[in-house]
């Protein structure tokens, strides 16, 4: 079985290629940054280290790597003999992967198996997103064709890679915790019992209880964090206002999520307390600006504050901490963060109210956008 896997960045060597590797996949890392291809291809291998006090290492043997930019050709051969197709390369950058996606599985001949593409990004159905991107650059025939013999699976991955400030350029240090969750009936191809992986048949309930708690913590922690000055999750958690504020605004997550999906009350509070002690790990060293990163992204219609605000707000509850941490993403200002220089380009012009507005994706006239004014 070969993998070709997009992102060899943190959760792409950390967590899905450390995982198709054990699981006896062939690994291909596919990336634009050259000094990593270049450093796997020369060594073939890797270590990931566990954050936690017994530590472990895991060697990843066997692994190889391709330019995406420069060695396009190479790249579009792999993907049409591939039996599964990855990524983790952030949200907006599935569209730039398309072109290459559209290319490779338009060029799979007759005899070769069925394939599936799962995107192992931070947002809510992006292999499906993916596939749109990809149909928009063929014909209708062609699609039709992949489709026949592709399987687009959403997906939710869960396991804190921070950026990484080892010697080793290769070597990766993440929290001994992993989930990755794929929706079982979208699979075609014989992807359905890789070790590690939890198969289900609707991964909404899973990517939004994710997204709303882990990563809605997570962006809680960084956006108050920053305002106090701290610099990292865990200094943020050990300021107790900041704490507080994060278990508060789980709080707001859990009856959204609770109420929507059914997740029974004490089990979802349990998941709360196993996130904050994640957060609290002392052995994980994960900057705030990282967490914090593309805050006009965590500040989309969909996304980890203004989704379940909007959800508990049709509840006919207003949100506290929520909105609070909306207004402090606003101003999440680091200087070698694009997004957050564009949101302070577009404070600066169209001041907060169109700010919000254009970010948020919400009508003037919605509660939400009332009482974050
Ligand atoms: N780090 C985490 O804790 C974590 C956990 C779960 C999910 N995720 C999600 O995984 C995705 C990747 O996050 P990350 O933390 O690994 O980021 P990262 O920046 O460490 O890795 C992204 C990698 O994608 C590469 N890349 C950028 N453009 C590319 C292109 N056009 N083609 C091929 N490769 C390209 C980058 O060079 C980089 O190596 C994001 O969607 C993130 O939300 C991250
Ligand atoms: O990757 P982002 O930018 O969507 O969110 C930042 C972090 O919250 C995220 O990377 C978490 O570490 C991860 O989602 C944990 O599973």
């Amino acid at each position: 079985m070969k993998a070709v896997h997009f992102g060899a960045g943190n959760i792409g060597r950390g967590f899905i290629g450390a995982l198709l590797n054990r699981a006896g996949y062939e690994v291909i890392f596919a990336d634009v940054n050259e000094a990593i291809i270049n450093e796997l291809n020369a060594r073939n291998e890797y270590t990931v280290t566990l954050a936690s006090e017994e530590g472990g290492k895991e060697h990843i043997t066997g692994v190889r790597g391709l330019n995406s930019n420069e060695d396009e050709a190479t790249l579009i051969k792999e993907i049409a003999t591939a039996d599964l197709i990855t990524t983790a390369v952030g949200p907006t950058i599935l569209k730039f992967i398309a072109p290459v996606l559209a290319k490779g599985l338009t060029q799979r001949s007759n005899d070769a198996g069925p394939v599936d593409v799962v995107a192992c990004e931070n947002a809510i159905r992006a292999t499906s997103t993916l596939a749109e991107y990809t149909k928009d650059l063929v014909s209708e025939a062609e699609w039709a064709k992949v489709l026949e013999k592709t399987g687009f699976a959403d997906a939710a991955v869960d396991r804190i890679v921070p950026n990484q400030k080892n010697e080793d350029p290769l070597a990766v240090s993440v929290e001994p915790f992993f989930e990755w969750v794929v929706e079982k009936p979208s699979l075609k191809g014989a992807n359905s019992s890789i070790e590690g992986v939890t198969y289900v048949d609707d991964l909404i309930p899973f990517i939004e209880r994710k997204l709303f708690t882990v990563n809605t913590g997570h962006a809680l922690a960084a956006y108050f964090g920053y305002q106090k000055g701290l610099t990292t999750i865990k200094e943020a958690m050990d300021d107790q206002e900041v704490k507080q504020k994060v278990v508060d605004g789980l709080n707001e997550t859990k009856l959204v999520l609770v109420k929507e999906y059914g997740f029974d009350q004490s089990e979802h509070e349990a998941y709360i307390l196993k996130i904050i002690n994640r957060f609290e790990n002392p052995y994980l060293s994960d900057d705030i600006v990282r967490v914090g990163r593309g805050p006009i992204r965590k500040l989309g219609f969909n996304d980890r504050l203004v989704k379940p605000a909007r959800m508990l707000i049709e509840q006919g509850k207003m949100p506290t901490v929520l909105i609070e941490a909306i207004k402090a993403a606003l101003h999440f200002d680091v200087a070698d963060d694009s997004e957050s220089q564009e949101l302070q380009k577009l404070l600066k012009e169209k001041g907060e109210k169109e700010t919000l507005l254009q970010v948020t994706g919400l009508e003037e006239n919605h509660p939400l956008i009332k009482a974050l004014l």
